[in-house]
């Protein structure tokens, strides 16, 4: 079943030129799709077209209610008068989720990312790691359908990127769906079913890694493929 949907979506950010140009992409349930491309590709704006954060305007988007996805962006959002345990109490309120369940798997999220001791500290205050881990944190607590993603693993430490691979891995089981953006290639190689690589905002290429092996004739890694496509791109 399809979970996410953008079909021929273009916008941007002035009102003359466009950003992401007719961006077609789906995710189904239980699959991880890749957002990949280089710096400045449109990745983020495709996330945040999808988010009705940017103005669309032309294409289609279906999208799950917002109880049913979270958003983990690339620069941790916080409110500023709320502690850690309170923004995990406000999602609680806000979500309906049952408190004696979220509170257990909060204090548990907290404990494996090592941010029980500052449960009571306000995040403005965090280091960028501990921040991005509480952004993750609220999101796994929530147990949505579909996780939205933008750079996962930058500001992580080795041991929370396997913890959160690990977590993301036991959501996937529960039939929970994907769409990461990112730039560590040989993680989103290991863990993706599916990649969109994005340039200039365009889509250049997608599928399995069989399929960009193919479409860029290169019988390698992912980054391998990439690389052709990208040098493919810039003759
Ligand atoms: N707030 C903004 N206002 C105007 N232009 C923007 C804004 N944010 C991004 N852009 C432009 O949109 C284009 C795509 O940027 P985007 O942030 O989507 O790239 P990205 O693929 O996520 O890059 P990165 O990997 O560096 O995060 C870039 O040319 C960028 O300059």
């Amino acid at each position: 079943m399809t979970v996410l949907d953008m079909r021929e979506v273009s916008g941007g950010y002035s009102t003359k030129e466009d950003t992401i140009h007719e961006i077609t992409l789906s995710v189904k349930e239980g699959e991880w799709l890749g957002l990949l491309g280089p710096n400045g590709a449109g990745k983020s704006t495709i996330i945040k077209a999808l988010l009705d954060l940017l103005p669309v305007k032309r294409g289609e988007i279906t999208l799950p209610g917002p109880e049913e996805y979270a958003f983990i962006p690339e620069h941790p959002i916080f409110f500023e008068d709320l502690t850690l345990w309170e923004h995990i109490d406000f999602m609680r309120a806000v979500t309906g989720l049952d408190e004696e369940e979220t509170t257990e798997r909060a204090e548990y999220l907290l404990k494996l990312f090592r941010l029980t001791k500052v449960r009571n500290h306000y995040p403005t205050a965090f280091s960028k790691g501990m921040q991005q881990k509480l952004m993750i944190i609220l999101a796994l607590t929530a147990k949505p359908k579909l996780y939205i993603i933008d750079e996962p693993f930058i500001g992580l430490d080795p041991k929370a990127m396997k913890d959160l691979l690990r977590e993301l891995e036991a959501e996937r089981e529960r039939g929970a769906c994907v769409l990461m953006s990112t730039h560590v290639l040989d993680t989103a190689e290991k863990i993706c079913d599916r990649f969109v690589l994005v340039n200039y905002g365009t889509i250049i290429a997608e599928g399995t890694l069989d399929d960009i092996r193919r479409e860029s004739g290169v019988d390698g890694s992912l980054l391998d493929c990439f690389d052709e496509l990208m040098t493919e791109e810039e003759l």
